[in-house]
């Protein structure tokens, strides 16, 4: 069953340009340009696209808090613009720049304010604070007020929040932006739990390709408010011919490396940029330079959604629209 139907959707803004008070002149921009798609309950989706693509546009109208300029909308069965707060119980949203929590009180309070706003029954208000405790380990943050929390321990603590009333759409923007790798590691296991625990649909807005490839089954991308490509995660690599680049520092500089089926695409003294297809493992990349090279680190850079992008339109695949 869909839980988001998207059907043609548009939405657009005037701005104005130019900066003398009688020479403005208005502009229409597309944010949103005829979006179709649908989400089923339980999926994850990665929905992705480069600064400006219409991302915050399309998850502002799915909550109810824009109202397209036409096409039609339908989360949980529900025109979002036209039942806002009935919606308001069946999602929740994660915004990873943003906190919904109370700044100056303990988390513990903030939880207790979303209880009574959305009336969570007290045995369900339990069982889903003790698994957030648990999983997220906020059991020590609890009485620590918000704005002494760390960007990790924050962000622990705003998943909880969006997710007490047991939504069945979950909103994630962002979701470990800025966060360590073991506070990312954690956020990650969670989502991963609640979307095949729970049930949960989640939209995951990101820039990160980590978060897509280790949540999504499904992924969109969105550019010049258009989808440009819809489907598994396996066709974004093929359609994007993605690369990941291995970083090696060597014991000295050294002459550009040579493997097959990797491009050495820098180098600079003892460190040189390694790429090959990101559907690839690393691992074998790694023993082989290890065995051939004095290998001294190394580190895996995946690929930017922005490049990414780029290759869809170079003519790599056939856009979905
Ligand atoms: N309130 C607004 N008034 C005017 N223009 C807007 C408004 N909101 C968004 N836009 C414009 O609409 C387009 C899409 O913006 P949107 O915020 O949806 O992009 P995004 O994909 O979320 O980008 P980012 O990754 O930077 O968050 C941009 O050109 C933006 O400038």
């Amino acid at each position: 069953m869909a839980v988001i139907e998207v059907e043609d959707v548009r939405r657009s803004f005037t701005v104005r340009t130019g900066n003398g008070r009688w020479r403005r002149e208005k502009r229409e921009v597309r944010a949103v340009d005829g979006l179709t798609f649908q989400v089923e309950e339980g999926e994850c989706v990665g929905y992705i696209g480069p600064n400006g693509a219409g991302k915050s546009t399309t998850v502002k109208m799915l909550t109810g808090i824009l109202v397209p300029s036409g096409g039609r909308l339908r989360v949980a069965g529900v025109d979002p613009a036209a039942r806002r707060a009935a919606l308001a119980r069946r999602i929740g949203v994660v915004f990873g720049q943003r906190t919904t929590l109370w700044w100056d009180l303990p988390l513990r309070d903030s939880y207790e304010l979303a209880r009574r706003i959305y009336r969570i029954p007290d045995a369900r208000y339990r069982a889903n604070l003790d698994r957030c405790v648990e999983l997220l380990d906020l059991g020590a943050l609890l009485d620590t007020p918000v704005r002494q929390l760390s960007l990790g321990q924050r962000m622990r603590g705003d998943l909880a929040a969006a997710l007490l009333h047991d939504p069945s759409v979950l909103y994630l923007d962002e979701p470990t932006i800025g966060l360590d790798v073991i506070s990312r590691t954690k956020v990650r296991e969670f989502l991963r739990e609640t979307n095949r625990d729970r049930r949960t649909t989640v939209l995951l807005t990101t820039h990160d390709l980590t978060d897509i490839e280790q949540l999504c089954g499904r992924v969109m991308v969105i550019d010049h408010g258009r989808l440009v490509l819809d489907g598994p995660l396996e066709q974004l690599h093929a359609a994007g011919e993605s690369e990941r680049t291995l970083v090696v520092d060597l014991a000295a500089a050294h002459p550009p490396i040579e493997l097959p089926g990797v491009r050495t695409v820098k180098v600079e003294g003892p460190r040189q940029w390694l790429a090959f297809p990101a559907r690839q493992s690393a691992a074998p990349l790694v023993a082989a330079v290890a065995e051939r090279y004095p290998l001294v680190d190394l580190s895996v850079r995946e690929p930017a959604i922005e490049d990414v992008i780029a290759r869809i339109y170079a003519g790599a695949a056939e856009p979905a629209r």
